[in-house]
């Protein structure tokens, strides 16, 4: 079982894949945003640190998630992101010539990655998103732009829309998972539903 979470910053992605992993006795595979050097760079000035920033993610995605194809998944994995992100974040960020250096490098590495037997895309309004960040506190996102993250969205909903895997939407705003109680309970029963069904007619 190999189950991802997607959705813009802030959706609630890893919330969410703690929880799965902790209900289902899998791995949890997390990003550890922190660890790209030039994050914080790019929030202050964008344009620049685009490139760079992306082939960071890109190298560093690609080997985590490869680990998935060379060893068995004992209890399966839940990720807290899909590989698709890093050509969602590139498509807005990047452009010319090092958008198609990117591209090339992305389709490259696509290949060789098994996809999720279910991707779970976590939709909530932009005011929604600024909240939770604002709350979370990390230093850099200080200043997150509300024009950025409906940029995002909208690429997120575009990606998702011709998305050809199983795919359980889920109106983040609508469930707190992020506290023990009921709506817990509700989103581990809809992912197992919903993984039984693919299950059937793959
Ligand atoms: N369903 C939820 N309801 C209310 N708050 C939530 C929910 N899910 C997550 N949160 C809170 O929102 C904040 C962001 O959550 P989280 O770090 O899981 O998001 P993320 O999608 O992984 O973010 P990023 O894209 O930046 O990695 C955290 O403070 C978390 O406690
Ligand atoms: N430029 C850029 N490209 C990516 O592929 C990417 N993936 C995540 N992020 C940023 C969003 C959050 O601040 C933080 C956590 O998701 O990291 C990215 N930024």
């Amino acid at each position: 079982m190999y189950i991802a979470i997607e959705g813009p910053i802030g959706a609630g992605k890893t919330t969410l894949a703690r929880l799965l992993a902790q209900r289902f006795g899998a791995e949890p595979l997390l990003e550890v945003v922190e660890e790209n050097p030039f994050l914080p760079l790019f929030y202050q000035d964008r344009k620049r640190y685009a490139f760079k920033t992306q082939v960071f993610f890109l190298l560093s995605r690609y080997r985590q998630l490869s680990r998935l194809r060379e060893r068995p998944l004992f209890g399966g994995v839940v990720a807290d992101y899909l590989f698709d992100k890093d050509a969602i974040f590139a498509s807005l960020n990047l452009e010319g010539p090092e958008w198609d250096l990117y591209l090339d490098l992305y389709r490259e590495l696509s290949l060789k990655l098994p996809p999720p037997d279910l991707t779970v895309y976590l939709r909530a309004p932009v005011p929604v998103l600024l909240e939770r960040i604002r709350k979370r506190g990390r230093p850099f996102e200080e200043g997150m732009d509300p024009a950025y993250l409906e940029a995002l969205s909208e690429a997120y909903e575009r990606h998702f829309t011709r998305y050809a895997h199983p795919l359980l939407v889920l109106e983040a705003d609508q469930l707190d998972y992020s506290q023990p109680g009921p709506d817990q309970d509700r989103v581990v029963a809809l992912v197992k539903t919903h993984l039984a069904q693919d299950g059937r007619t793959a």
